[in-house]
C-alpha cells in the first residue's frame, strides 16, 4: 500500500501551497490524479516520491512509515518507487549516452554489473534501438529521450511508479508506446502506478481509476 494522510506541503513553511492531503493506492493499483493546473498534484507525487518531504503529515509506503526524504531516505524506501517528469531533457545528465542514463541507478546502487543485461531488457520494452542507446541527450529527440527516462525509472525493479505528466509534451503515437511500456512493466512485476496529470481521457483509460484533486483534500479518496 502506499499511504499518504493529511499531508501538508509546500516551498515555504508559512504558505504551504496545500494541507491535509491524502491519497491511498492498493498494490499493484493505477490510479491518475487529475486537477489544475498550479494546485499541487506535482508536489504531492514529489512526496510520495520521496523526493519532497512534507511539513506535515504521515507517509506509509508497504507498510514502513517514511521519516527521511531524498538523500536521507533509506535505500530500500527509495529503490521502491521509481519516478518519471514531463521535461526529460532536465531529468537527463546530457554527457551520459541513453544506455548509461538507463544504468545510472544501478551504477549508484552498486550494481553496475547488471547494467548491460538490465538495459538490454529494458530498450525493447520502451522501443529504443542499440544505435539509440548509443547516442547522448542532445542528438535525439524528447520522445526518445523520454524514453530512456522511463527505461532508467524501471531499471531497479520498482513496486510503485510514479509518473509525472510523463506524457504532457509527447505525440500520440509516443505517448501510447509509453503507456504500453509502463503496462508491460506492470503485468510482469505487478508494481502500482500513480500518473498525475491533465489529460482526463487518457489517464480515464490507462488507470484502473482516478481521484479528483479537490477529493484528495476533503477526504474524498478514502476507500
Ligand atoms: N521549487 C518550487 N519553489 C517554489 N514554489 C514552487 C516550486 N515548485 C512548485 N512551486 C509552486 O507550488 C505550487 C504547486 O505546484 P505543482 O507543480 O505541485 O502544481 P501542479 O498541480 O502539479 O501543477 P501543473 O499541473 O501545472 O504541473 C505552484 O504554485 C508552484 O508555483
Amino acid at each position: 500500500m502506499l499511504e499518504l494522510t493529511d499531508i501538508t506541503a509546500g516551498y515555504d513553511r508559512r504558505a504551504p501551497v496545500f494541507r491535509g492531503a491524502r491519497l491511498t493506492l492498493a498494490p499493484g493499483e493505477s490510479v491518475g490524479l487529475l486537477g489544475p493546473s498550479g494546485c499541487g498534484k506535482s508536489t504531492l507525487a514529489r512526496v510520495a516520491a520521496l523526493l519532497h518531504r512534507p511539513d506535515a503529515g504521515r507517509y506509509v509506503l508497504d507498510g514502513t512509515e517514511v521519516r527521511a526524504w531524498r538523500h536521507r531516505a533509506p535505500r530500500d524506501l527509495r529503490t521502491a518507487v521509481g519516478v518519471v517528469f514531463q521535461q526529460p531533457r532536465t531529468a537527463a545528465d546530457p554527457r551520459l549516452t541513453l544506455a548509461d542514463l538507463i544504468a545510472e541507478p544501478l551504477r549508484a546502487t552498486g550494481r553496475g554489473a547488471e547494467a548491460a543485461a538490465r538495459v538490454a531488457d529494458l530498450a525493447p520494452i520502451v522501443g529504443l534501438t542499440p544505435e539509440l542507446l548509443s547516442r547522448r541527450p542532445h542528438a535525439v529527440s524528447d520522445g526518445q529521450l523520454q524514453r530512456a527516462c522511463l527505461a532508467r525509472a524501471l531499471s531497479l525493479r520498482p513496486r510503485w511508479l510514479i509518473c509525472d505528466e510523463m506524457t504532457a509534451m509527447l505525440d500520440a503515437s509516443t505517448t501510447a508506446a509509453l503507456v504500453a511500456a509502463v503496462e508491460a512493466y506492470r503485468a510482469e512485476t505487478g508494481a502500482g502506478l500513480l500518473a498525475v496529470g491533465h489529460d482526463r481521457i487518457l489517464l480515464e483509460r490507462w488507470c484502473d481509476r482516478t481521484v479528483e484533486w479537490r477529493d484528495c483534500l476533503t477526504g474524498g479518496d478514502e476507500r
